[in-house]
């Protein structure tokens, strides 16, 4: 197709009080696909026996390529898994240097981030606002409420494409757990150098 070829707009419905799509079908992630990813591993074998849901997303589907701007909804579900709060596994951007923006809709939570230079950073999620990720960051949805479900929108670059493979094998820095009833941020004692 040449670049000045008519394209057709394209219109999505999805609902930023639910983070729902019809149109759309969600990808969803399980307990059973991020167990090795949690620090109590016990717990988190218990959890994959029933293969809870942990979080879901639908992702609109645009090109993956220059100029485009991938876009969804992301909701991730309120639970733990021993006394670490449910989350999305988190990645880097395949190509690094490229930013995301999520904008919190309902819930609460954290947005964490870490570079490859170990930088750490983490920001809070409240509806109505946005946590603007750096390029080359790494990062990873939390839900810290007991019982509502983190809904965000999110927007990054056509062509970023996702590297979980470092998350994956070294996890983050730090991790979020419930210390005397309010979340903490901790370091990760299964963080491999
Ligand atoms: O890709 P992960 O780490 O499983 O987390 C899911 C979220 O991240 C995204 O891949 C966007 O960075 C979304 O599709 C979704 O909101
Ligand atoms: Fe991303």
């Amino acid at each position: 197709m040449s670049a000045t070829a008519p394209r057709p707009a394209v219109v999505t419905d999805f609902s930023l009080v639910t983070g729902l799509s019809q149109a759309k079908k969600p990808l969803q992630r399980r307990i059973s696909a991020m167990a090795g990813m949690y620090a109590d591993q016990e717990a988190a074998r218990r959890l994959a026996e029933e293969d809870v849901l942990v979080y879901e997303f639908f992702d609109m589907g645009v090109p993956q390529s220059t100029g485009e701007v991938a876009y969804g909804t992301s909701i991730t579900y309120p639970g733990k898994v021993g006394d670490e709060y449910f989350m999305t596994k988190g990645h880097f951007h395949s190509v690094l240097d490229t930013a995301e923006i999520y904008y919190c809709l309902r819930g609460r939570g954290l947005m964490m981030m870490e570079n490859p230079e170990g930088d750490v950073q983490w920001e809070e999620f409240t509806p109505g606002q946005g946590v603007y990720v750096p390029g080359r960051y790494a990062h990873r949805s939390i839900n810290t409420s007991p019982d509502e479900p983190l809904i965000t929108f999110f927007a990054f670059p056509g062509h970023a494409g996702h590297d979980y493979g470092t998350i994956e094998s070294k996890g983050f820095r730090k991790i979020v757990v419930e210390r005397d009833g309010a979340p903490a941020v901790v370091d990760n004692p299964k963080w491999a150098q």
